[in-house]
């Protein structure tokens, strides 16, 4: 993913028409789209390639299974032109490594969760958040979840990973945290959803995180 705006819009609405216009209108500020359960639930697969039209795709399925179904769904994601799926990495370094080894034969890219951004994203991930970090620069990933919600969490987890693997920061805008501290902080992209999505102006909104960041 080449790094322009640093932005990365998290297309959760659940009908085609919405997310068609919503991407078109915000596509020259963000550098990828997150397409989650939401959307493809609601539009089946087909939406990634459409999607992949106006910038890359991150198929966010948090692929969490273990290692010969991780690679199934891994190959579907891929095959269905998304450029990145995100996956969990509480399921271990097996799990992890089969993940890993699909993105390398499509040239495609992994990014592991390391600790969630809610409230609950404290309560059994941030006891093994370093050591998921670690693992996930071990594998090869290309890069970690941090919370943007807790910019000091991306501090330690940037330490861990070291400058090669790239952090991806949900929780702006809407889960209370902030563009420009959480890159601050290290991460190299923002994730938001809500706070572009539900705007009377997508565009306008995706600019004014994109003119806060900086980056
Ligand atoms: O810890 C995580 C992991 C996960 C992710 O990015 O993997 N997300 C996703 O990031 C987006 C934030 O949306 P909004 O809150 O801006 O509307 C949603 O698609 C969430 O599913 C988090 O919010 N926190």
């Amino acid at each position: 993913m080449e790094k322009k705006n640093c932005l990365i819009l998290a297309l959760d609405v659940t009908d085609r028409e919405n997310a068609l216009r919503i991407a078109n209108e915000v596509s020259e500020y963000v550098d990828s789209i997150k397409v989650g359960y939401p959307l493809v639930l609601g539009e089946g697969l087909g939406i990634v390639k459409e999607l992949a039209e106006l910038a890359p795709v991150i198929a966010d399925f948090k692929v969490a299974d273990i290692p010969n179904t991780d690679r199934l769904i891994c190959e579907q994601v891929f095959k269905a032109g998304a450029d990145a799926v995100i996956t969990h990495g509480f399921t271990g370094r097996d799990s992890l490594d089969s993940c890993v080894k699909v993105a390398e034969e499509y040239g495609r890219d992994v990014y592991v969760v390391t600790e969630m951004s809610h409230p609950g994203g404290v309560e059994f991930f941030r006891p093994v958040a370093e050591t998921i970090a670690q693992m996930a620069a071990d594998a090869g990933a290309t890069g970690v979840v941090a919370p943007a919600t807790r910019p000091e969490r991306v501090r330690d987890i940037r330490k861990i990973i070291g400058n090669d693997l790239h952090i991806i920061s949900p929780g702006v805008g809407a889960q209370g945290g902030s563009a420009a501290d959480v890159i601050n902080a290290g991460a190299d992209w923002v994730i938001v959803g809500r706070s572009i999505y539900n705007s009377d102006s997508p565009a306008d909104a995706a600019m004014k995180i994109c003119n806060d960041m900086k980056c």
